[in-house]
C-alpha cells in the first residue's frame, strides 16, 4: 500500500492536522540545519513502526473522535503505530511504556525545542524569542521553574493560593447549583491567577480563558479564529497589566521569572511578560480541571467523603494543628505518608481523567525498543524529521497492561465516558513503576518524566489536595446528577467535562 492512500476525511479538525503540518514543516526546517550525526542504518535495521491501513477501520467510526480514533488504530496494530494524516502529515503515535522510556532517556535524539517556535504565538511571544525558546529558552525555562516550583519557594505560593480558595468559599452559596464541575473549576482557577499574579486580578475570566485554551493548535498553526485571538489578547494584557501596575505583589514565582528572561536572557519585557503567561497558563489549564473532577467524584460518594474527612482529622492531631488550613498552606504536610488515602486519589483521577499526549521531534535515526507480549522486547527504527505523540495515557490503561493496573472484582466506580473504574485502593498494590527487559520503567507518568518533567507538578498535587480538603471542611456536597462525561473530541491533558453536574452544597458547622 502507498503511503499516500490513508485519507482522514475532511472534518471540523482540519485546520488542527493542518497545524499538525505546519508544526512538522518548522520542526524539520530547524532539525535539517542542525549538524546531526546520522546513525547509519544497516541492511538488517527494523522497520519503522506499522502504518495504520484506514480501510480496515471501522466504516462507522468518527474520526473527530481523537479517543475512539486512537483506540481503533490501536486494535489493529498495538501501541505503535503511524498514521498518515489528510495532509500527508506522518505522526507516529506511541504509547507503549519501554518505547517511551527510550525516547526520554535519548534527549540527543529526541527533543521538543523546535516544537516551541511554533506554538510562540499562543502567549504573543514574538519570532525571534520564540526561536530563542525552542534553542535554548525552553530549557533554561523549564529548569527555572522547577526551582521556583519546588523547596521553599512552593511553599510561599501555596500559602497565596489558600488564601485564595478561602476568598472563592466565602462566595459559594449554600443551595442547589446547576453545574457543580463549572464552579469547582472556576474557584480553583480564580485562586490560582490570584496566586500566582495579585488579588486584583479581575473576576470572571474563566470563559474566556477556556476559549483560548482550546485554540492551542490554531495558534500553532497560525490560523486561530478571532475569538482566540481575542481571548489570547486579554489574558496577554490582563498579565502584563499586572506585572507593569503591581509587580512587587506578584508572586515570587512571576517576579523571578520575568526578571530571569529579561535580565539573565536578554529577552524584552514585552517577551518576558510572554514567558510569564505562558507558565502561568500551564498553571492554570490542568489543575483546575483535576480538582473538579476529584470533587464531583467525591460528591457521588459518601463514604469516600467520610474517609477524607476522617484521614485529616487524624493528621490535625496527629501534627497538633488547630485547622485544616494549616496543613493545606503546607505541601510538606500534604506529603502521601501523611493523607495516603487522598493521595491515592489524586493519583488516581490523574489515571482516570487525563489523556497525556505530549509531542516530540526525531532529531537523528535511532532505534527504540517496544513490548511484544509477555517477556518478548520488538525494536523499530525512527527517523530524523519524525514527528512523534507520546501517549503517557496508554501506559495507564488497565485492559491493556492488567499486569500494572488489575481490576478486582466488586473494586472502584466506572464511571460514565471513561475508559478506566476509578479505584483510588490500587496503588496500594502497585506502585507506578515495574521491570521490563531488566530495566525499572515508569508505569503512572501523568506528569512525563525525565528530562522535560512538569516542573509544577508538586504545586499540582498540592494544590488539588488543599482544594479538596478545604471544600470538605467547610462544606457538604451531594451530586443530583450522574458525573459528567470527559470531552473524547479533547483527548489530550486533563480532560474536560462534556456535562453539567447538578448537585446541592450545605454548610458544614
Ligand atoms: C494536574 C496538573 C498538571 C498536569 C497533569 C501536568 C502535566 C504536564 C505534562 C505531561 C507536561 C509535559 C511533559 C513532557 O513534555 O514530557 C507538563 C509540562 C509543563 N508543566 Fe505541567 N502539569 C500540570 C500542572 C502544572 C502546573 C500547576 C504548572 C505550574 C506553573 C505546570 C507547569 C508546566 C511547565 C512550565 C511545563 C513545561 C513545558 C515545556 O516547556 O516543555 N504544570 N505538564
Amino acid at each position: 500500500m502507498s503511503s499516500f492512500d490513508f485519507e482522514l476525511p475532511s472534518s471540523p479538525h482540519l485546520p488542527i492536522l493542518l497545524a499538525i503540518s505546519l508544526i512538522l514543516l518548522f520542526a524539520y526546517l530547524f532539525t535539517s540545519r542542525r549538524s546531526v550525526a546520522l546513525t547509519p542504518t544497516s541492511l538488517s535495521a527494523p522497520p519503522p513502526p506499522p502504518l495504520v491501513d484506514p480501510t480496515r477501520l471501522p466504516s462507522k467510526l468518527d474520526r473527530t473522535n481523537v479517543r475512539d480514533t486512537f483506540l481503533a488504530c490501536r486494535s489493529l496494530n498495538g501501541s505503535v503505530f503511524r498514521a498518515l494524516e489528510p495532509n500527508f502529515a506522518t505522526i507516529t503515535y506511541i504509547g507503549d511504556p519501554l518505547t517511551i522510556k527510550d525516547i526520554i532517556d535519548r534527549p540527543d535524539s529526541f527533543d521538543i525545542s523546535s516544537l516551541h517556535t511554533a506554538a510562540a504565538p499562543m502567549w504573543n511571544i514574538s519570532l525571534p524569542a520564540g526561536v530563542w525558546f525552542a534553542h535554548t529558552g525552553g530549557q533554561a525555562t523549564l529548569q527555572h521553574s522547577s526551582h521556583l516550583l519546588s523547596g521553599s519557594r512552593l511553599a510561599s505560593l501555596q500559602q497565596r493560593f489558600v488564601a485564595g480558595f478561602k476568598k472563592e468559599f466565602d462566595g459559594i452559596e449554600t443551595g442547589d447549583k446547576a453545574d457543580m464541575f463549572r464552579l469547582l473549576s472556576e474557584c480553583f482557577f480564580q485562586a490560582t491567577v490570584e496566586a500566582l499574579f495579585t488579588t486584583s486580578f479581575p473576576r470572571g475570566e474563566y470563559d474566556g480563558f477556556l476559549k483560548w485554551d482550546r485554540e492551542l493548535n490554531q495558534f500553532c498553526m497560525a490560523c486561530p479564529s478571532p475569538a482566540g485571538v481575542a481571548a489570547r489578547d486579554r489574558f496577554y494584557s490582563l498579565a502584563a497589566q499586572q506585572i507593569d501596575e503591581h509587580l512587587s505583589e506578584c508572586s515570587l514565582q512571576v517576579r523571578e521569572q520575568l526578571n530571569d528572561v529579561k535580565n539573565k536572557h536578554g529577552q524584552s519585557h514585552a517577551d518576558a511578560v510572554g514567558v510569564v503567561l505562558r507558565t502561568a497558563w500551564l498553571g492554570s489549564t490542568q489543575s483546575p480541571l483535576s480538582g473538579a473532577w476529584l470533587l464531583c467524584s467525591l460528591s457521588q460518594n459518601p463514604e469516600k467523603r467520610k474517609k477524607v474527612r476522617d484521614e485529616v482529622r487524624v493528621l490535625k492531631d496527629k501534627l497538633g494543628v488547630s485547622n485544616v488550613e494549616e496543613i493545606a498552606s503546607n505541601p510538606e504536610m500534604m506529603k502521601g505518608d501523611n493523607l495516603p488515602v487522598l493521595d491515592s486519589m489524586v493519583q488516581e483521577l490523574l489515571r482516570v481523567y487525563s489523556a497525556q499526549n505530549v509531542p516530540r521531534m526525531c532529531l537523528k535515526d535511532t532505534v527504540v525498543r517496544a513490548m511484544d507480549g509477555p517477556g518478548r522486547i520488538k525494536r523499530y527504527q525512527l527517523k530524523q524529521g519524525d514527528i512523534l505523540q507520546l501517549l503517557f495515557w496508554n501506559v495507564h490503561d488497565a485492559q491493556l497492561n492488567p499486569e500494572w493496573w488489575p481490576e478486582e472484582g466488586g473494586k472502584g466506580e466506572k464511571f460514565r465516558g471513561t475508559l478506566e473504574t476509578f479505584d483510588e485502593t490500587r496503588f496500594d498494590r502497585h506502585s507506578g513503576t515495574t521491570k521490563l527487559d531488566g530495566e525499572t520503567v515508569k508505569t503512572w507518568t501523568p506528569f512525563g518524566y525525565g528530562a522535560r518533567v512538569c516542573p509544577g507538578r508538586y504545586w499540582a498535587v498540592a494544590e488539588i489536595k488543599a482544594f479538596v480538603m478545604l471544600f470538605l471542611d467547610r462544606f457538604d456536597v451531594e451530586a443530583k446528577g450522574e458525573m459528567p462525561r470527559p470531552d473524547p473530541m479533547r483527548w489530550v491533558g486533563v480532560l474536560h467535562a462534556m456535562d453539567a453536574m447538578p448537585a446541592t452544597v450545605t454548610a458544614r458547622s
